[in-house]
């Protein structure tokens, strides 16, 4: 992965605390949101991950690339395939129960990918500093050991849940997240 230093972790960097709120490894992970562009069945043209956790530390999941999700013909749009790896690497910094958001995301394209391939992504934290989570993910066609298409590196923000209440609408996600913690 080429990253710049505002994606790698710094030395001091410790390795995220398992959180007893975890879900435990083979846990098919609900969605947060069932409007959410990335992991809502109620999205008509969304990317419909469902994920799972391996392990209680990494995220696992499958997208298919659609008609919807176009650039070129019959080619997936790299906007499209930066979503799809904002959201699987969302989904592991979830797995410590605190709300984080995406600050800066950045993505390498190694390989076109055709409209009906399956892309298997997987994401992993590689060190938290302070409000900073560290994170990684990659996006492999046809099985998951299969030839990396796109892989991401990410900086993730802890925010408190005023976040959502100011700049978004809590009620409804929590509404729908009856596991998350609005007040802890
Ligand atoms: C009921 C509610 C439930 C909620 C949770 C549900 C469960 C979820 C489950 C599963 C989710 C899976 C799906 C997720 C989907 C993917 C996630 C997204 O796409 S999120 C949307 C896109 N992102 C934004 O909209 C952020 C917009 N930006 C901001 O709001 C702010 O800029 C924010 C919070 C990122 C930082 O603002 P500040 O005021 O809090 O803090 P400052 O001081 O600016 O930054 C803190 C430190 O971070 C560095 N920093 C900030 N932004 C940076 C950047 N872009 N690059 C490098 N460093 C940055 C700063 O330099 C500072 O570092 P120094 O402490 O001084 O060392």
């Amino acid at each position: 992965m080429t990253r710049s230093s505002l994606t790698t972790p710094p030395p001091d960097a410790a390795a995220p605390a398992v959180h007893p709120g975890t879900p435990p490894a083979g846990t098919t992970l609900s969605s947060h949101y069932s409007q959410c562009f990335g992991c809502g069945a109620d999205h008509p043209t969304g990317l419909h991950l469902t994920a799972r956790t391996p392990d209680g530390a990494t995220v696992e999941a499958e997208f298919t690339v659609g008609e919807a999700h176009q650039g070129a013909p019959r080619l997936a749009h790299g906007g499209v395939l930066a979503a799809a790896m904002d959201e699987v690497i969302g989904m592991s910094v979830y797995l410590f129960r605190k709300p984080y958001v995406t600050a800066r995301l950045e993505t390498d394209y190694l390989l076109p990918v055709p409209v009906g391939t399956t892309l298997h992504l997987r994401a992993w934290c590689n060190g938290i500093a302070g409000r900073k989570a560290y994170l990684e993910a990659e996006g492999r066609i046809g099985a998951s050991d299969g030839p990396v298409a796109v892989r991401a590196a990410a900086l993730f923000i802890e925010v408190n849940m005023e976040h959502f209440a100011k700049h978004g609408d809590l009620a409804a996600i929590a509404a729908e997240h009856q596991d998350y913690e609005v007040n802890p």
